[in-house]
């Protein structure tokens, strides 16, 4: 566990607000002044109460009421622009951090909760946001009341300011003890309630497989596991505080004390005016509100520090596919895809493609054929470079490490095994990643992927809703709208994961139509399952343990009675 602060991280996100601070620090230093001046018209107050002068008195209290309504004019001044900066500095921090998530390699995804990335997101990134806020706008302001009333006390009667504050270093040993302790328990409990989270996105999002498998009970045993811990954790730190409060509010009552007793010595033997000790005792009172801020403020920046440490960890992963600093555009290519000794693997010493050389001409369609797990999805993730092999994978004989990410993502289109439909309408589902499109484009492209009929039969056609999975298409629309997707992008090189789930056989021939509309005059690197597409490719590559075992057209591997020819005799035989 990290026991350094990141709070210092903030400050490059603070520094853009520097304006709106400057102006709450105005008034903060009003309000700090306008305190001061109430002590001092404390004293006067009590001097003339003495003098039984009506009008003087009168005078007095509307000098106090007037001081009063300052004191809350630059407090509203203090708030309206501390709670702005706060509120921007958790808004930049968190399109940063989601701006850096985006850059993160598939990697990263394949392994992380996203109920955890969720949850970091927003209420973390909201508790940072709350302790920036209370920063400016609460702690600031009572440190400065804190240093400004003990110098004007020390200026009226130095012994005894000595009494007041004798119990405050005590104080302070008391609430960093305490604060470290909340943090611990803090950064427990968030990432307790990270787990739930993500506990909850899985379940969510797994619901079917749960029902189906009975698994009910166990994952309500394991969600409660999960929520009690959370909720021991969250106790742990509230019990913590309530030991705190009294402790601190005791010690302020001893220093209260010690400074009635003093004065009233003091009184006593003629070395203190009424007045004046009026005036400290006032100025005693408003320093006990701006010390039990300090005090809350600071557990909630130790609870809050282990927010600030979840947040910066995000931040902290790198990418391991970058782009260069020179990387050039893609030009717009023509398909010829080559892939030089090309190995690679997820874990060091354990190879899942092994040192393969392939060149793909433009339009050439090839299959991808094996066991599972023989490195086929691997192999074509590299292409989009979701993972950077050792070797050379050359796009019209520009090596793809050389151009940047997007230049070389828009030119390959994926149509995955399953599709994911995103909130949104079907036809911003079709035109997906593109802020403006033409309505005309999406129609066409979802003509061609066999799919106008069904969207124009929806309630609203083109409008219709589609929710956060596309729960409410079939496997076999859900598949024509990512073919549409593949066809209004137009790009010259695919990918085709072709899904293993059954379709009936209308669908089925829908789809094959489709897909080959899709795929004519484009480079098509196919994870094929279907016979007939196998067939109809111009290469089939066979992979064994990351390695071409076998290539050639249909006919030609039937024909060496190897490999292929006992795999098609086993899968597609049927
Ligand atoms: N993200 C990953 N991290 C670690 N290992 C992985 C990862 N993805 C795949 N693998 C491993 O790499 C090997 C090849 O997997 P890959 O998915 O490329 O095979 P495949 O031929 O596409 O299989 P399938 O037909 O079942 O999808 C497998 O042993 C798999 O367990």
């Amino acid at each position: 566990m990290k026991t350094r602060s990141n709070y210092w991280q903030l400050l490059p996100y603070i520094r853009p607000q520097w304006h709106n601070i400057v102006k709450g620090f105005v008034g903060i230093f009003g309000y700090v002044l306008a305190t001061l001046a109430l002590i001092t018209l404390a004293r006067q107050f009590a001097s003339v109460f003495g003098g039984r002068n009506l009008s003087a008195i009168a005078l007095q209290i509307s000098f106090i009421g007037t001081v009063f309504l300052v004191r809350g004019f630059f407090q509203s001044v203090q708030d309206i622009y501390m709670a702005k900066s706060a509120l921007r500095i958790a808004f930049n921090l968190r399109k940063y951090i989601y701006t850096h998530l985006q850059k993160l390699n598939l990697s990263y995804f394949e392994t992380a909760k996203t109920g955890d990335l969720s949850y970091r997101l927003t209420e973390d990134v909201d508790r940072v946001g709350e302790v920036v806020h209370k920063l400016f706008h609460d702690f600031i302001p009572c440190i400065l009341q804190l240093i400004a009333i003990p110098i004007y006390m020390i200026w009226l009667n130095w012994q005894l300011t000595l009494a007041i504050i004798i119990v405050a270093p005590l104080m302070g040993i008391l609430i960093g003890w305490f604060g470290e302790r909340l943090r611990i328990f803090s950064l427990k409990s968030q990432s307790h309630v990270s787990d739930l989270s993500a506990i909850l996105t899985e379940v969510f999002s797994g619901i079917r497989i749960i029902q189906a498998f009975a698994a009910e009970k166990y994952e309500i045993a394991r969600f409660s596991r999960e929520a009690d811990r959370t909720m021991k954790a969250k106790y742990s730190a509230e019990r913590l505080k309530a030991i705190q409060i009294p402790i601190i509010g005791f010690l302020e009552a001893v220093s209260i004390l010690i400074l009635l007793f003093v004065g009233g010595w003091q009184i006593a033997t003629g070395s203190l005016t009424v007045d004046k000790f009026v005036a400290f005792l006032t100025a005693g009172a408003l320093l006990i509100d701006p010390i039990g801020h300090v005090t809350s403020n600071y557990n909630e920046f130790k609870q809050g520090e282990a927010s600030v440490d979840r947040v910066f960890e995000l931040l902290a992963i790198q990418p391991t596919v970058e782009e260069k600093l020179n990387a050039i555009a893609l030009p717009d290519v023509s398909g010829k895809v080559e892939y030089r000794h090309v190995s690679f693997a997820y874990k060091k010493g354990e190879p899942v493609i092994k040192d393969i050389s392939l060149l793909a001409m433009p339009g050439e369609a090839i299959a991808l054929v094996g066991a599972s797990g023989a490195g086929k999805t691997t192999f074509v993730n590299l292409l989009p470079r979701f993972y950077d092999p050792d070797g050379e994978i050359l796009i019209d004989g520009v090596d793809i490490r050389d151009v940047t990410l997007d230049s070389l993502r828009r030119q390959i289109a994926i149509v995955p095994q399953e599709t994911i439909m995103f909130s949104g309408t079907i036809a911003q589902n079709i035109a997906f990643g593109q802020d403006a499109f033409e309505m005309k484009a999406v129609e066409s492209a979802a003509k061609i992927a066999n799919a106008h009929q069904f969207i124009k039969q929806l309630p609203e056609g083109y409008d219709t809703w589609v929710g956060e999975r596309g729960v409410n298409l079939s496997g076999g629309q859900r598949q024509r709208i990512a073919i549409a997707r593949a066809v209004l992008r137009n790009p010259r090189i695919l990918i085709l994961d072709e899904a293993t789930s059954a379709l009936d056989s209308e669908s089925e021939a829908l789809v094959q139509e489709a897909l080959e509309r899709l795929m004519a005059d484009r480079t098509v690197f196919i994870i094929a399952h279907r016979l007939s597409t196998v067939r109809r490719c111009d290469r089939i590559l066979v992979l064994e343990r990351g390695q071409i075992v076998e290539s050639g057209t249909h006919e030609e591997l039937l024909m060496l009675e190897r490999r292929y020819a006992r795999f098609y005799a086993q899968q597609f035989s049927k």
